[in-house]
């Protein structure tokens, strides 16, 4: 049984054909990296495994129960939580509070408890993934204002509070400086090894090579390779449309 595995995953917006016949497996435990250049359908295939959109066609299976017609908020409930390219932690909140609310909605769907959820055994556990994820000495501070490789991982941090099975990463390492960006890495590994299985999208060659198990490149929608990251490296059809470009 794959983990999560989507079935000629097809996407239209009025005509525009944005995501075209995807069919990838993940199996537990591996580092699958999405990549392509911009507008390939990359945010989109995110959309579609998180339940923003619903496809044009095509089925989504996570742990072979179907998941493409459920809302978002039960897809996140099933075990699949995500990350955004840009920040949408609620500034004005501290750390800790961030986590909370994201913890709460795995215990009280729809409802954000606060006074209930300051119970010891939710602290208790949002304090231990942000230990987890080193932010465990800013959980006073308000999430406005932490630097931007902290925002990225309180970002990590909340999509883990939902304790999900698969986390999507949508480009974590953007902006992020070279010792940020390794030091993220490790944080991805150390999610893996704990049983949780991670997507990412990354444009990052480095973070791509080096961590990614395996790599499906997607352009214009449609799958042009899979493999692994020496082949993708290699394969003439990439090279042409999208690292050629890149380097
Ligand atoms: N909500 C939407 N409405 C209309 N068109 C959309 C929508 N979302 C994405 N698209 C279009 O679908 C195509 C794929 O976009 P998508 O954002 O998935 O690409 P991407 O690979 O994530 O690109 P990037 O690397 O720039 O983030 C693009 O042509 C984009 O304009």
């Amino acid at each position: 049984m794959h983990l999560l595995e989507t079935k000629n995953l097809t996407k239209e917006f009025s005509g525009l054909v944005a995501l075209q016949n995807i069919s990838i497996q993940l199996q537990e435990g591996e580092i699958l990296g999405i990549i392509g250049p911009n507008g390939a359908g990359k945010t989109t295939l995110f959309n579609l495994l998180s339940g923003i959109f619903p496809p044009t066609s095509g089925e989504i299976y996570f742990q072979d129960v179907r998941l493409d017609d459920l809302k978002p908020y039960q897809i996140a409930l099933a075990g699949i939580g995500r990350t955004f390219q840009i920040v949408r932690s609620f500034g004005d909140l501290d750390v800790l509070r961030n986590l909370l609310v994201a913890h709460g909605h795995r215990f009280y769907p729809g409802l954000s408890l606060f006074s209930r959820f300051a119970q010891r055994r939710h602290i208790a556990k949002v304090e231990e993934i942000l230990d987890w994820v080193g932010l465990l000495d800013r959980k006073h501070e308000l999430a406005k204002n932490l630097p931007l490789g902290l925002k990225k991982r309180l970002e990590i941090a909340r999509a883990l509070a939902l304790e999900p099975k698969v986390i999507l990463l949508d480009e974590s390492s953007a902006g992020l400086v070279h010792e940020e960006a390794e030091e993220l890495m490790q944080l991805i590994r150390a999610i893996r090894d704990r049983g949780i299985t991670p997507i990412l999208i990354e444009h990052n060659m480095h973070v791509v090579m080096n961590l990614c198990d395996r790599l499906v490149v997607l352009d214009h929608g449609e799958e042009i390779a899979r493999g692994l990251p020496g082949e993708i490296r290699a394969d003439p059809a990439v090279i042409e449309a999208y690292l050629g470009k890149e380097t």
